[in-house]
Order: C-alpha cells, then sequence, then structure tokens
C-alpha cells in the first residue's frame, strides 16, 4: 500500500483484532479439521471473498444528505462495505441543524468495539466527532485494533454553517487523531479552525495551510478551496509532505451540494479500501464529487438553500415513473423487431417505423440495429424510448448492453453468443427486462437458472433476415416451450400467412410473435401490423 508509515501489517489485525477477540481457540496445523481452529477459520475465509470494508465513524444525519448516511451511499456506490459507528444523532434537513444529540462516548466505545473485534476494517473514516471525549475514545480503541489506514474529515460545522464540533475537539484532533491519520481534508473553515483561526482566501494561503496541518502528524493532507471567492475554479490543494498537487475542476452551479465533505472523505477510503494508493484515490473521490453534482443539479429534496445530491445517479430516473411499468408476459403478443437496412429500403426513419408499429397494434418493441454507430444508437433509442413510454409500451435493445444503459431502455435481448444474461443482469439491476434466444432445452434451462424473463425461440421457419439460422419448426419451439417456466416468443420467418398456426400449437407459455420483415419489409407497417394483431385475436378468441 503507497499509505505507508500506517500501523500494522494485515495479519496481525486479523489475530489480534478479529479472532482472539471472539473465539476460544489454540494456534493449529492446517491439517486440523476444528472448525473452530484459527486455522480453519483462516482456509475457510481466504477461499471465501474478502471485500473493502471502510468503518465511518460520524454522525446521523436525518435528511440523509451527509454524515453517516452520505458514507453508506458512498460506499456502496464504489463496491466497498461501510459499517458505521455513529458519534451523535442530528435533527437536519435542507434549511438546517434543527439539533445535535452527542451518543455517550461509552456507547460510541461500544459500537467501536463490535465492529472491530468481528469485522477486517480496511480503513476507517472520521466525520463529525461532537466532543474531546469522543476523540480520545477513539483514539484509544483505534490503536487497540491497529487499522491499517484512518481517513480524518475534521467536521466542524455544517453546509448551513450550523456548529457540530466546537473549538474543545481542537487538541484532541491535533495531538492524537491527526498523527494517526493518512490523510486530513479540511475545508477553507476547518482549516483555519484547526491553524487557530488564520485567514484563508487564496490558493498560496491553502499551500500554507496545508504545510503547516501536515505539521500534525498526518501523512497526506488536502485542503478543499470550494469556499474561495465564486469566479475561481473550485482547486484542492493535495500536500504529501514534499509536493503539492493543484486538483481543479469547473464548478457546478446547483444547490443540491450538502454532504461533499462527508462524500469526498468516505470515497478516498472507499478507494484505499480497494487498494488504491492516495493521489489516485483523491483523484477518484473529486471525480465521483463532480459526476454526481453535475448528475444531480436539478433534482428537488426539501425547501432549504442546501439539497443533497443523488450518489447512486438513480433517482432521476424515477422522475417520470407515471410512464414506465414492468413487464408482463402478455407484452410479448405481437413483438416488432427493427431493422434499419429495412426502414431505409422503404425510405422511413426508425422512429416512424415505431411509431407505425405501435400505432398499429404491437406490444413490445426491439431495436435490432446492427450496423449503428454507438452514439447513433444511443440517441435512437432514447428518441424511440419517449415514444414507446408515451403509448405505454416497453422498448428493449438488441445485443448492446451498454447502449441499454446509457439510454435507460426497459432491458436487453441477447442471444448465445452475445453478453451472458447474468452479467447483463449484474450490470442492468433487477428491474430490467432480459431476454434471451434458445433454441434448445439445455438452453432455455440456463436462460431460467441466468435470471431471464422470457425466452425467443427459433427460427420456427427459414428467414432472409438473419443469415445461416438455424431453424427448429413448430416441433423444436413446442419442446423448448415445454421444458421451461419461462415465457416464450416465437421467430424466425413468422407473419400473417402462418402466425396461427404458431400460435396454435397450444402450449400456454408460448406468449407471441417476434416479427422483422412481416412489418418492416413492408410499405405500410401500420396496416402490417394491424393485420397480424387482428390474426392473433383471432386465435385468442378462439375456445382453447
Ligand atoms: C425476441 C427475439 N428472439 C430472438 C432474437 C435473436 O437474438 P440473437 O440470437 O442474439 O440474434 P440477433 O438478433 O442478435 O441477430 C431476437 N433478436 N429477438
Ligand atoms: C432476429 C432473428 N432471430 C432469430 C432466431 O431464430 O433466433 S430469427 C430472426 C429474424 C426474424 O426475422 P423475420 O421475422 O423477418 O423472419
Ligand atoms: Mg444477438
Amino acid at each position: 500500500m503507497a499509505y505507508s508509515g500506517f500501523l500494522s501489517h494485515p495479519l496481525s489485525f486479523q489475530v489480534s483484532g478479529v479472532l482472539s477477540a471472539r473465539l476460544p481457540v489454540t494456534i493449529s496445523t492446517s491439517s486440523d479439521r476444528n472448525p473452530n481452529s484459527v486455522m480453519a477459520v483462516l482456509e475457510e475465509r481466504s477461499s471465501k471473498h474478502k471485500v473493502p470494508h471502510v468503518l465511518t465513524v460520524a454522525g446521523s444525519d436525518s435528511g440523509a444528505g451527509a454524515g453517516i448516511q452520505a458514507d453508506l451511499k458512498t460506499c456502496a456506490a464504489l463496491g466497498v462495505y461501510c459499517s458505521t459507528v455513529i458519534t451523535a444523532i442530528t435533527a437536519q434537513n435542507t434549511v438546517g441543524v434543527q439539533g445535535v444529540h452527542p451518543v455517550p462516548e461509552e456507547f460510541v466505545a461500544e459500537q467501536l468495539r463490535s465492529v472491530l473485534t468481528d469485522m477486517q476494517v480496511d480503513v476507517v473514516k472520521t466525520g463529525m466527532l461532537p466532543s474531546i471525549g469522543i476523540v480520545k475514545t477513539l483514539c484509544r480503541i483505534l490503536k487497540e485494533f491497529r487499522v491499517r489506514a484512518l481517513v480524518v474529515d475534521p467536521v466542524m460545522a455544517s453546509t448551513s454553517g450550523d456548529v457540530l464540533a466546537g473549538p474543545s475537539i481542537l487538541a484532541g484532533l491535533w495531538k492524537e487523531l491527526l498523527p494517526m491519520a493518512v490523510i486530513v481534508t479540511p475545508n477553507l473553515k476547518e482549516a483555519s479552525a484547526l491553524l487557530g483561526g488564520v485567514q484563508l482566501a487564496t490558493v498560496d494561503d491553502m499551500r500554507s495551510a496545508a504545510k503547516s496541518i501536515h505539521d500534525f502528524g498526518p501523512r497526506y493532507v488536502l485542503v478543499k478551496g470550494g469556499d474561495l471567492p465564486a469566479p475561481l475554479d473550485a482547486v484542492d490543494v493535495f500536500f504529501d509532505g514534499e509536493n503539492f498537487h493543484e486538483l481543479r475542476a469547473a464548478r457546478i452551479k446547483t444547490r443540491n451540494t450538502h454532504g461533499t465533505g462527508c462524500t469526498l472523505a468516505s470515497c478516498i477510503a472507499a478507494e484505499l479500501a480497494k487498494g488504491s494508493s492516495m493521489l489516485p484515490a483523491v483523484q477518484v473521490a473529486k471525480r465521483y464529487v463532480e459526476t454526481a453534482l453535475d448528475y444531480s443539479k436539478d433534482i428537488v429534496i426539501g425547501s432549504g438553500p442546501q439539497g443533497p445530491f443523488d450518489h447512486l445517479f438513480k433517482l432521476k430516473r424515477n422522475v417520470c415513473s407515471s410512464s414506465r411499468r414492468g413487464f408482463n408476459p402478455n407484452d410479448l403478443l405481437l413483438y416488432a423487431i427493427t431493422d434499419s437496412r429495412m426502414n431505409k429500403k422503404w425510405g422511413r426513419s426508425i422512429t416512424d417505423a415505431v411509431k407505425a408499429a405501435i400505432e398499429g397494434g404491437a406490444t413490445i418493441i426491439q431495436l435490432r440495429e446492427k450496423e449503428a454507430e454507438t452514439r447513433e444508437f444511443v440517441e435512437l433509442a432514447k428518441a424511440c424510448l419517449e415514444i414507446s413510454r408515451s403509448h405505454g409500451v416497453l422498448l428493449l435493445i438488441n445485443d448492446r448492453v451498454d447502449v441499454a444503459l446509457a439510454s435507460d431502455a426497459d432491458g436487453v435481448h441477447v442471444g448465445q453468443s452475445d453478453m451472458s444474461p447474468r452479467i447483463a443482469r449484474a450490470l442492468l439491476g433487477p428491474e430490467k427486462i432480459i431476454g434471451v434466444s434458445c433454441k434448445t432445452p439445455e438452453q432455455a434451462l440456463q436462460a431460467w437458472a441466468d435470471g431471464a424473463d422470457y425466452i425467443g425461440c427459433g427460427g420456427v421457419f427459414p428467414t432472409s433476415t438473419k443469415a445461416n439460422n438455424l431453424t427448429v419448426g413448430l416441433d423444436g419451439l413446442k419442446t423448448v416451450c415445454l421444458s421451461s417456466k419461462l415465457p416464450v416468443v416465437a421467430i424466425g420467418g413468422i407473419g400473417v400467412g402462418n402466425a396461427g398456426s404458431v400460435m396454435e400449437i397450444g402450449v400456454p407459455n408460448l406468449k407471441g410473435i417476434a416479427v422483422v420483415s412481416a412489418l418492416f419489409d413492408r410499405e405500410c407497417v401500420s396496416s402490417e401490423t394491424k393485420k397480424l394483431h387482428s390474426v392473433l385475436m383471432d386465435v385468442l378468441s378462439m375456445p382453447k
């Protein structure tokens, strides 16, 4: 690890902090199969995944923009486990801080011991430490457990200016906490307080402050310049004891900046926990905060002057939630799949083709644009989603999980040689729809195990739309349907003339037909869709 100078070897941490405190054991050889032995526990752990772990020691913010809540969200966003020791409960919102209720020192100590005796913490990050007693308690326990790295955000006041920790904690920071820290991350006001009230108004002042704070003992110092006079870029000064780095970023105009300090520090801690060295960790943290602020600049939470931002880049997806809906297997009834070559041949845009198919009765759309460049595909997907959502019709992307993510489409359809549905699911999350092409019962079983929402089965009949496509026939379709619990849509060579015979094979999980040329290699998409829709309606109305 590049944050040298910090305290101990990971194994000594494991033995002193984790095992000796919990297990009444003696050191034994690896052949000892006693499941409680040190070696057995260590062996079992090494065969599992040790996840990076940050312990945050900070205050709770009821408005959830800062403090413990910001730390949890940041670590979750960065793929790091976060445990929490709460030092104070604050009643807080976007207007300000209405109340502070410090947690008794002994109970802070109890929380610290609970976590540190049981869990393998990589990095401890501190935020609001409301009393000198809590600072001292923390330092004492950290020394006992010898954690690998300590990130100190010397929180004194909230974004609204309300005091969260008074000057009485300064002696504890100077003498005990900062000497143990791998990095300390004050803003201008906090840096000034740490230095006894000196004025800090320029980047040169920040450099001098970083140097003076470094003398208290932390390995690195980051003085944050977000409060510099407005026309200047947001400049942070990073000092490693020898060299300065100025980290610049454009200012983002937004009221939603509550919790940026906590987030930056917990992001640094998370990156260190993953094994990063210090300067890259700070750079990632700055980029993370900037990107989150930019993404969240227009969101509205609370009525006060300082709103929270979105650490997980998800909240805006639900702003127009009325036009979104979940998947229903009956959506597969008339599945229209676009083809840019065909639409070009007939002189229409893909958006017009999608509009016409939906007008004609298509119940779900797939954009299958094999020749589109990525940027063009994302823009096309966004335009088509506006149309499909305004009609309550779901729209999926063929093959391209990146395009589905970027456009926030309703899901993807993947084939046997595309990205695995399991990976697609991990990337897209639980609410998106994933369809998988299957020609055999084995593939259908795998699709179910991989968490697919439906199966596309074909080619039922020969087709010239997809080159070298193996035909499975109606029997192959029936075999796949019977082998799976998933809803199935039939594909390949299907049109007005044979759609009835497909739907009549008599299996309940065959929910519809997917078509390309029967809709899009025709002069009028909407009337062809209507014809096919009426064939399907006739089949559905027949007695079973
Ligand atoms: C509904 C539906 N079923 C099957 C396919 C074919 O997918 P795949 O095998 O990946 O082939 P390409 O479409 O990518 O050529 C599909 N697209 N949709
Ligand atoms: C895209 C696709 N996949 C198939 C499969 O068998 O998985 S057949 C096919 C093409 C379907 O086009 P048309 O409706 O014009 O026959
Ligand atoms: Mg494919």
